[in-house]
């Protein structure tokens, strides 16, 4: 075993916000200030209550993992919500799944802006001893911002490949919890999904891990509560705190 990998992995499959980076949070807050908006402005127009966004329950179970755009038509349904799908230039806050996406983008990347971006320490030093150990290494993130974010901190060169929500986007894939864009980092390494080991924070990104017969699929619970329990549920074989325990065993809870 290495790295708490079993025998015959030779890859490993990071999702980025929430595993490598501390945006996960970002996201979430984005999120919530974009559809609060979206909620208070219609309940004004309609006399219904406004019911804010649940930052942990409506993120984990309709956003959390999947491409914007799904986010946004997922969260709305939750809530008997449909919008027509407007398109990718939509103003921001335009009455349309890609005016909300592009509203929350606005707001996600002003806080990126204004709050930096953390890595975990625990999975830089995950990358690098996977590097040294020689196991082949891809970030397979549905967002759309991944690659400047691998950028500012610097994991991009500890990284061999990266499938996001742009490559999503212009082949046609459909985002997690469908398997494809583990699947297209596999194969961009090279490697059978078999010797690929899937790491990530989201139920959808767990049920990608799942659906594509992957060697491990790693939970990793930052949040606590139920959440461990939830990711072994939709699919997580093992579930850490933080990719360190899987360096360190004697950490392991
Ligand atoms: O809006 P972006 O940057 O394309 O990101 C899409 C999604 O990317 C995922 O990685 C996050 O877990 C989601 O919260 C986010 O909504």
């Amino acid at each position: 075993m290495v790295l708490g990998l079993p025998d015959g992995v030779t890859a490993c499959l990071f999702d980025l916000d929430g595993v490598l980076t501390d945006t996960a949070a970002v996201h979430d807050k984005a999120w919530a200030e974009t559809f609060d908006d979206f909620l208070r402005a219609r309940a004004g127009r309609t006399g219904e209550p406004f019911v804010p966004f649940d930052p942990v329950a409506d993120y984990a179970d309709h956003v959390d993992g999947k491409p914007r755009a799904d986010g946004v038509r997922d969260f709305l349904a939750s809530r008997g919500v449909a919008l027509p799908e407007g398109g990718p230039d939509d103003p921001p806050g335009a009455g349309t799944v890609h005016g909300l996406g592009n509203r929350k983008n606005e707001v996600l990347l002003r806080r990126l802006a204004t709050d930096g971006v953390q890595v975990f320490e625990g999975s830089r030093r995950y990358l690098r001893a996977a590097a040294a150990a020689g196991l082949r290494r891809a970030v397979v993130s549905s967002s759309a911002n991944t690659a400047q974010v691998l950028e500012v901190t610097g994991l991009a060169e500890h990284v061999e490949a990266r499938v996001d929500g742009v490559v999503l986007r212009e082949r046609g894939l459909p985002g997690k919890p469908a398997p494809d864009s583990f699947l297209a980092g596999a194969a961009a390494l090279g490697v059978d999904p078999v010797a690929a080991a899937v790491f990530e924070d989201a139920l959808a990104g767990v049920q990608a891990g799942r659906a594509g017969g992957f060697g491990l699929v790693v939970g990793v619970d930052r949040v606590g509560g139920h959440h461990g329990a939830d990711l072994r549920e939709h699919g997580a074989d093992v579930v850490v705190r933080d990719l360190a325990e899987l360096l360190d065993p004697a950490v392991r809870r």
